[in-house]
């Protein structure tokens, strides 16, 4: 059995690794077109902000440790088409050649794209985008010249917020737009993103929320961005407004969920019983909703390719859904959320209700101390528990996972009131936080 897997980042790589560790009868074949494979996009921010020395620690693996386990790995090769009923990809190489593979089984592992804004002035120079690690190189380059001074970001979700950070901690000024009224709106209610948003401003990031940047200006290097409520001074550009699914070779083929990603079944398999699709391109279940949706994680990408590739392999391995849970630290701040929000589950016409504590973490008599706040979302009717929001300076990151798993079981909040949570005042208070927000859930 021969599987051809397009892209080898994140999620193709999860599916090779799985072929290959676990099927030695399979032939693997990846092609890619980038130069490198396995970038942590997520440490862009912190390598770009010098939190981190260096981006060198940011790639996992390589080229040569799948060549070691017996697959043919090609990089700086693009595929250009693929004929579904023969069962062929076309390929070419950096240096023009074209060749073809065929397949048995076919991964489609091809990411996202970012969504590109056509304003008049996007060719203009200083214009950049956050996915690669190239574009990485070439933020990093700018902001390292003492010639830019301002900044301005485009689009306040998590890369805009977190990149912004990093060209603070820079010494940049810099302005966050966004068209929604509060950053991370996607993930946070406002309870939450205000907050977010006065530690952003408390840390001199100029807000600029509920306003469109329509043009940017300059003669061959970006001058200015216009919005439709004014015209600011900039030395470069970061536009990080969401990604979409990068879905060229299979769009006419396969079916398409409304945003483009190739719809796929428990399997990861697509309406094409012999293509298989995962990570960004592909859609993903959400128990929140009960629905299938779009959720661009490198988390869903690892799982979603472990699960295409063990099915390929043989062994049947449904996928469970996710919760799109996620976080975000910036200037000490930490912010978990789970599942939906209200503001998103009302956007999906689901009828919820929700429960708010804000206490300290530990007993007052505690030296070392924050405040906690959370956030349960359940469905009125139900009271199944389909979103959870946390935020602290401590780190609350780990109790979101239970959240996680509350959503993925159909816990309903009641369940929560009594759930056994230990007390230590190391950790927490004997009515800790969760039980206090489930106790008081109407
Ligand atoms: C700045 C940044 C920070 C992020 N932080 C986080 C985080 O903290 N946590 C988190 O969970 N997620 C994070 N993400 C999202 C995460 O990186 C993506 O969800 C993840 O990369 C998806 O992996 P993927 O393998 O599906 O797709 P991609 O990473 O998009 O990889 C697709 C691959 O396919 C290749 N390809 C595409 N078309 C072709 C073709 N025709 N021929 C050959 N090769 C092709 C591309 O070259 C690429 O290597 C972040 C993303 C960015 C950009
Ligand atoms: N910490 C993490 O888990 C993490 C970090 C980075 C990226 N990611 C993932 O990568 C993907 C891409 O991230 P992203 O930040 O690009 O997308 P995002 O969806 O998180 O945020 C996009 C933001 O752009 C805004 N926007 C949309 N159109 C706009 C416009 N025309 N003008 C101004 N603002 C506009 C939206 O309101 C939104 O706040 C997401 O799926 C994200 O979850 C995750």
């Amino acid at each position: 059995m021969k599987t051809v897997i397009i892209g080898a980042n994140h999620a193709g790589i999860a599916a090779a690794n799985t072929l290959l560790d676990n099927y030695p009868d399979q032939k693997v074949v990846m092609l890619d077109q980038n130069t490198n494979l396995s970038y942590l996009g997520c440490g862009t921010a912190l390598w770009v902000g010098r939190q981190i020395d260096s981006y060198e620690n940011l790639f996992y693996t390589d080229k040569s440790a799948f060549e070691a386990k017996g697959a043919v790995i090609r990089m700086e090769t693009t595929v250009e088409k693929v004929d579904f009923e023969k069962k062929i990809v076309f390929c070419r190489t950096k240096d023009g050649a074209s060749f073809e593979e065929n397949y048995d089984k076919l991964i489609l592992a091809t990411g996202s794209l970012p969504i590109a804004p056509t304003l008049p002035g996007s060719d203009l120079k200083g214009i950049s985008f956050l996915k690669l690690f190239q574009d990485g190189q070439n933020v990093d380059r700018q902001i390292s010249d003492p010639n830019v001074k301002d900044v301005a970001v485009i689009g306040a979700g998590y890369i805009g917020v977190e990149i912004a950070e990093a060209a603070k901690r820079r010494g940049k000024n810099v302005r966050l737009f966004d068209v929604a009224p509060t950053s991370l709106a996607s993930y946070y209610d406002p309870w939450f993103a205000e907050d977010m948003d006065k530690n952003l401003a408390a840390h001199g990031i100029e807000l600029h929320y509920g306003e469109r940047a329509t043009a940017y200006k300059g003669t061959e290097h970006v001058e200015a961005v216009v919005t439709d409520k004014g015209e600011y001074k900039t030395d470069l550009v970061i536009n990080a407004i969401g990604f979409l699914p990068n879905n060229a070779l299979g769009k006419d083929h396969l079916e398409c969920f409304r945003n483009g990603a190739y719809k796929v079944d428990k399997h990861q398999k697509t309406s094409d019983p012999d293509v298989y699709a995962v990570g960004d391109c592909a859609t993903i279940y959400s128990n929140a909703l009960r629905a299938e949706t779009y959720i661009a994680l490198a988390t869903n990408a690892v799982r979603t390719g472990i699960i295409a590739a063990h099915n390929i392999g043989g062994t049947t391995l449904d996928a469970i859904g996710v919760q799109g849970s996620n976080g975000i630290s910036i200037f000490g701040y930490n912010m978990v959320s789970t599942g939906l929000s209200v503001a998103a589950a009302q956007k999906n016409n689901m009828s919820v209700e929700y429960t708010d504590y804000e206490d300290l973490q530990r007993p007052g008599f505690m030296k070392e101390n924050a405040k906690v706040k959370i956030r349960i979302v359940y469905e009125s009717d139900s009271r199944r528990i389909v979103g959870a929001q946390m935020a602290s300076t401590e780190d609350i990151s780990m109790g979101i996972h239970m959240f996680s798993l509350a959503i993925e079981e159909g816990v309903t909040i009641d369940k929560l009131k009594l759930l056994d949570i230990f007390f230590l005042p190391h950790f927490n208070q004997p009515y800790n936080y969760i039980t206090m927000a489930a106790l008081s859930a109407k």
